[in-house]
């Protein structure tokens, strides 16, 4: 089959690319890129005027609950829903049952990922031998097999000499350490952030410094041992200037954020839905006009969705009780571009560096280019296009979102991974 992708607004910062364009892909592959193309050249014509056609997006965190949680998302399911948002890639946490800690673990998420054949699924092994925080994880047997990442996600990694030694055994398979980081000293039986609306509305509290305790520590011993330290889904200016002061003293130290953060507050808690539960929680105003700052000035590498599904009954319940975290491919894009593009101003080319140039980089990808010979591995998106959030058109087995019904400025439009095709459908 050969697609014609027409009229889009071609936009690759990595060659500093930027001009309307057509695409020509064969067999997967880009054969042909120009002002014109003929549209006798192409069986199918994808008449995207008005979008941008970017290198594909890429999430450094997602969890697709296989093995284990397969009621709440399955690895075809979460890559399908994946490219119903507009990624191409997504990182696989290991916190699975049994967890991602071992080769062969490894080869069956591959395996999964490669028959269901939607995006990309780029595992992340376990720190530690079933996410304990005893013993490190078979890291090198993992990194053969395809790992990406290193992460212990759903708990911190647990102790600084675990952190050390994690480190130090990926410097030599230049991977990040990926770090969750909460004190869990600081958490137990806490809901949302600690502060004016945990006291109001009488909820106990998750102080920011859980966060930042370990931050800290990690960053302390990362510089030490000169390894690569990234956040996971930071969420404090505290833990935000740590990051940008290791990043000022040369140290290799990247972090993510995540869209619900960037959009979101603790006073969204009023409402009392378990939908804006999640680690770390939605915290104050002034962290998250922190993180848009850390958006602006560089400081913040990625923005990644932190896809948590969890089935409805874990959700449908007690606030106290019910599970932390919310599902995240199919709205990213509309709640980044209504946020950062439409009403901070970002630029677009920014937010394709957060959403597809850095994370590539950091999983080391060597598709995602606009040119000529290279696989076709595209996000298109249409930043003008005013979506309402609508659950029944996802992807995803799950439905714990918080953006449901949201008027939100931007969409997805068309993901497109070699031979792979999805056109996009969010909301209405
Ligand atoms: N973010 C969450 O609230 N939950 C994640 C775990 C995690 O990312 O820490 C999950 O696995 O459900
Ligand atoms: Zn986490
Ligand atoms: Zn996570």
């Amino acid at each position: 089959m050969k697609y014609l992708i027409k009229n889009g607004q071609v936009l690759d910062p990595s060659i500093g690319l930027n001009k309307n364009l057509d695409i020509l892909i064969e067999d997967g592959m880009i054969t042909e890129i120009s002002e014109s193309i003929e549209e006798s050249k192409a069986d199918k014509i994808y008449d995207v005027k008005g979008c941008i056609v970017a290198p594909g997006f890429v999430d450094l965190h997602a969890h697709l609950r296989e093995p284990g949680g397969e009621r709440a998302e399955t690895i075809e399911t979460g890559a399908m829903s994946a490219m119903n948002g507009g990624f191409t890639h997504v990182c696989a946490m290991p916190n699975t049952s049994p967890c991602m800690d071992n080769a062969a673990i490894i080869t069956l998420v591959l395996d999964k990922a490669r028959d269901a054949g939607y995006a990309e699924v780029l595992p992340v092994g376990a720190v530690s031998k079933k996410r304990e925080g005893k013993e490190l994880a078979s890291i090198g047997e993992m990194v053969q097999k395809g790992i990406v990442a290193i992460s212990d996600d759903g708990l911190p990694v647990a102790t600084s000499d675990l952190v050390k030694k994690a480190l130090e055994y990926c410097i030599p398979f230049n991977i990040p350490l990926m770090e969750h980081a909460e004190d869990l000293t600081l958490t137990k039986k806490a809901v949302m952030n600690e502060g004016f609306y945990s006291t109001k509305l009488g909820l106990k509290g998750i102080p920011s410094i859980a966060e930042d305790i370990i931050v800290a520590r990690d960053i302390i011993v990362n510089s030490y041992v000169k390894g690569w330290l990234h956040i996971q889904h930071l969420s404090t200016e505290f833990s935000l200037n740590l990051v940008r002061e290791a990043k000022s003293r040369g140290e290799r130290v990247t972090c993510e954020v995540t869209p619900h953060h960037l959009y979101l507050n603790d006073s969204y808690l009023e409402s009392f839905d378990t939908n804006y539960i999640m680690k770390p929680p939605l915290r104050s105003e002034k962290d998250r006009l922190a993180l848009i700052e850390g958006i602006k000035d560089g400081t913040i590498d990625a923005i990644a969705t932190d896809h948590a599904p969890h089935p409805n009954e874990h959700k449908n319940c007690e606030i106290d009780i019910a599970a932390f975290g919310i599902i995240g491919f199919e709205t990213a894009i509309p709640v980044i571009i209504d946020l950062l593009y439409h009403k901070h101003g970002i630029p677009m080319e920014r937010i394709i560096e957060l959403m597809s140039i850095n994370p590539a980089k950091i999983v080391k990808l060597e598709e995602g280019r606009i040119m000529e010979g290279k696989k076709a591995d595209l996000t298109v998106l249409n930043p003008d296009k005013e979506v309402t959030i609508n659950p029944d058109y996802f992807k995803s087995k799950a439905r714990n979102t918080p953006f449901k019904g949201l008027r939100l400025k931007g969409s997805p439009v068309l993901t497109v991974f070699g031979n792979r095709f999805m056109e996009c459908r969010v909301g209405d």
